[in-house]
């Protein structure tokens, strides 16, 4: 399989580097005349997907939405996978799984292991215990060619309690960043394995060259804008992906209006990193 890396840069070269997020919120159902349940979850996830995956490089549901739905729920995520696939975005699952080694690999099989019905292209994952348990998951996804975005530097308000407490010289997040510049050592055009960055942190001191891609959540409905990504990522914004879910799903439950919303968030950032 080729690598994730390799089949990224490929999608942003082709569709550009804007993701959706397919995050069917209750209130969001709401503001689409729908109810709060799993017939309309349906609805909603898949009119998005029909809407922006044929447009769009990239597509990142968040489980969670469908997890509270129970098994119905994790049925319409397996969907969600295989027709945003078969449009041709890439899917990068939103889990942010991590745990012990032996249940990481499990983990692993769920998320990156193409004959699983979940599996994708990527699956988000938390490093907090420590970065070597997630050893399956890179493990996996060099097997599969599959990618993962490790949390660094989120993009909410109490990530930096952990994020930026130090380890010695330096920050947890920085550590995180140097595991996947040496994970990704030598990947050309770019390595598989990459962070999790938030478009709302402000600015950084830490280094963002990993070699790898930048998933950046925040980036509209959580106040990130196009000016912000490029004070944060400056020359390793080449390979960020912004990420917007609500910004974007509200222009729904019409297609068209939906499919405006992702060209125009791709045009948003088209020349970012050039
Ligand atoms: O640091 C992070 C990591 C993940 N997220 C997720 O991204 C989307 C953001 O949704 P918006 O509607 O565009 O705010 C959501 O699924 C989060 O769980 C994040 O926001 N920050």
């Amino acid at each position: 399989m080729t690598p994730f890396g390799t089949r990224l840069a490929a999608a942003i070269e082709d569709r550009g580097r804007f993701c959706v997020g397919i995050d069917p919120h209750a209130a969001l159902l709401h503001e689409w005349g729908l109810d709060d349940d799993v017939a309309s979850l349906e609805r909603f996830a898949l009119t998005v997907v029909e809407a922006v995956a044929p447009v769009v490089g990239a597509v990142k549901p968040q489980s969670a939405f469908y997890e509270r739905f129970g098994s119905r729920g994790i049925a319409v995520l397996e969907r969600v996978v295989a027709e945003s696939r078969a449009a041709g975005a890439l899917v990068l699952m939103d889990a942010k799984r991590g745990d012990i080694g032996s249940t990481s690999q499990a983990y692993a099989d769920a998320y990156l292991d193409p004959s699983s019905p979940l599996g994708s292209d990527a699956v988000t994952v938390s490093p907090y215990l420590g970065f070597g348990s997630l050893e399956p998951m890179v493990e996996a996804a060099r097997r599969h060619g599959g990618g993962l975005f490790v949390l660094a530097l989120t993009s909410n308000k109490e990530g930096p309690e952990v994020q930026h407490a130090r380890n010695g010289e330096a920050t947890v997040a920085g550590t995180m960043l140097a595991h996947l510049r040496a994970a990704n050592a030598g990947a050309e055009p770019v390595g598989s394995f990459g962070a999790v960055v938030g478009a709302t942190i402000g600015s950084t001191d830490e280094d963002l060259d990993i070699n790898g891609p930048l998933l950046v959540p925040g980036y509209g409905a959580q106040g990130g804008t196009a000016a912000d990504l490029e004070r944060i990522f400056g020359a390793a914004a080449r390979w960020a992906l912004p990420s917007s879910s609500r910004d974007v799903l509200r222009a729904g439950p019409d297609r068209t209006a939906l499919r405006d919303a992702a060209r125009r968030g791709n045009d948003a950032v088209r020349g970012l990193g050039a």
